[in-house]
């Protein structure tokens, strides 16, 4: 089939690739030249595992290209694809401002009929405002979809090439068995619905696994206190199929460009038919505080903050991905330079973009784990990216200063711990800071 997708963002960038991986006929519009630039040139604006790898095998099959030319790309195709950002306002709702601008651009670019899918994350309603948007600006035949995308960033080719499910909104029939037909081979899940449970389905999940995290965050703070572990607690109700064990890592709380702003989005379209929804309330409080763990932990090991150095590993909000947006390491350094530390900050992929967000003279850049952490009193792991695992905890204590270890992703293990001279503290697992706790649990 002949697709257009607008937006090559972290969504629509794959998704065209992938969809070109299939074998479709694929043009990529965006309205930042020099993303298209970029991409015609042979590079990847985004980081993404296995992504430029299929950019050029596709391009080299004349299957995938890209252009700024909307009116080219919306004449070029059957269906077109909306994969435009919907970030937040300062009031939580979704903005729609991209979305809108998109329809309209598309309806003056129609050259004969066009199926329109959004796979934008967009609040219950909008695929009927862009329906009557468009109308008002085109005389061609259309319909609308809502086909909302799942992907996760850092798995987002193999999450988008065999995805747990699909889901099609869709009031029109001819639309629906065009869009199963070229959704098919990915995945046997096929769930086929109305506009509106479509839009809400994609909330929905987004909302419940965020509710999952804080929910294991929240279990992990009180087990800190009780003195219980809370990986074995995860695992132990992990096993339970009716709880599943995906989701269930404590941690310094979710971030990045969709938990938070649609957790927040929901609560906002809960509101405009007045519902309060409490429960989804708490899950963002929780979240909003859980990251300041971290500075809390870092008090109690080393007392007031001025003047000591932090070295801080890991920027991005996961690991596998430059995006730093909502990170909780914005927050997090931000509150050590609010309090006069000096951060040395590191992240093996993400930090050109987080440097771009945050700069201060207190901040130094550091090319790798090790030189953030020369010299430093504390090091704070933010992002479990596999190459900090790997560290052995008595050669790092030799190049610091002091022998504070907080690990905001619990990558560490006791054995690696006890044999090392750290004060550790990780997220709901027993205090292995003390002698005597160590010394039980080195005893078994
Ligand atoms: N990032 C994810 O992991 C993810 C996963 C599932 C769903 N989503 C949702 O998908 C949507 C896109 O997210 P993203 O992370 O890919 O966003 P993004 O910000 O990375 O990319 C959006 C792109 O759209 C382009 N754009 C905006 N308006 C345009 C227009 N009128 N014409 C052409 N191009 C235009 C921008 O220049 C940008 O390159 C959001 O609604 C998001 O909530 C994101
Ligand atoms: O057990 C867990 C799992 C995740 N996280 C954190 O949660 C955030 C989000 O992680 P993840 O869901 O893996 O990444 P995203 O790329 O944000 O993907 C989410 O958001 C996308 C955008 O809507 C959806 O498409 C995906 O299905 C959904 O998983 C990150 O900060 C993680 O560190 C935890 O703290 N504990």
């Amino acid at each position: 089939m002949k697709l257009t997708m607008i937006g090559t963002g972290y969504v629509g960038l794959v998704s065209g690739v992938c969809f070109a991986e299939l074998g479709n006929e694929v043009i990529c519009v965006d309205a930042a030249a020099h993303k298209i630039d970029m991409l015609n040139a042979g590079e990847v604006p985004i980081y993404e595992p296995g992504l430029k790898e299929l950019i050029a095998s596709n391009r080299a099959k004349e299957q995938l290209s890209f252009t700024t030319d909307l009116n080219e790309a919306v004449g070029y195709a059957d269906i077109i694809f909306i994969a435009v950002g919907t970030p937040s306002l300062p009031n939580g709702e979704a903005n729609l401002s991209y979305i809108e601008q998109a329809a309209a651009d598309i309806a003056r670019a129609m050259n004969g009929h066009k199926i329109i899918v959004t796979k934008s994350t967009v609040p219950v309603g909008t695929n009927e405002m862009i329906r009557d948007l468009i109308s008002r600006n085109t005389s061609h035949s259309f319909a609308v979809a809502s086909v909302p995308e799942f992907l996760r960033e850092g798995t987002a080719v193999q999450d988008t090439l065999a995805p747990d499910r699909v889901v099609i909104g869709t009031e029109d029939g001819e639309t629906l068995r065009t869009l199963v037909e070229l959704h098919k081979r990915l995945t046997h899940h096929i769930i086929t619905t109305d506009i509106r449970s479509a839009e809400m389905i994609k909330y929905a999940s987004n909302a419940f696994l965020a509710t999952k995290i804080s929910f294991i965050n929240e279990i992990a703070n009180i087990c800190e206190k009780v003195g219980a572990d809370v990986t074995r607690v995860a695992e132990g109700m992990g096993y339970d199929r009716r709880i599943g064990s995906a989701f269930l890592k404590a941690g310094i709380g979710y971030g990045g460009s969709c938990f938070p702003k649609d957790t927040e989005a929901l609560i906002q379209i809960a509101g405009h038919v007045d519902y309060e929804f409490k429960l989804l309330k708490s899950v963002v409080e929780v979240n909003n505080d859980q990251r300041f763990n971290v500075i809390r932990k870092l008090k109690e090991a080393l007392g007031p903050l001025e003047g000591r150095n932090i070295a801080v590993w890991g920027l991005a909000f996961k690991p596998d991905t430059d995006d730093v947006r909502d990170a909780p390491a914005m927050d997090i350094i931000q509150s050590l330079l609010a309090q006069g530390a000096h951060v040395r900050a590191y992240d093996p992929i993400a930090q050109a973009n987080f440097r771009r967000e945050l700069d201060h003279p207190s901040i130094t850049w550091a090319e790798d784990a090790w030189e953030a952490a020369q010299d430093s009193e504390a090091v704070c792991l933010l992002t479990e990216w596999s190459e900090f695992r790997l560290v052995d905890l008595n050669e790092l204590a030799a190049v610091m200063k002091d022998h504070v270890l907080i690990d905001g992703r619990n990558v560490f293990g006791p054995e690696q711990v006890l044999l090392s001279p750290f004060r550790y503290y990780s997220v709901g697992r027993p205090d292995l800071t003390h002698l005597e706790q160590r010394i039980a649990v080195r005893n078994g």
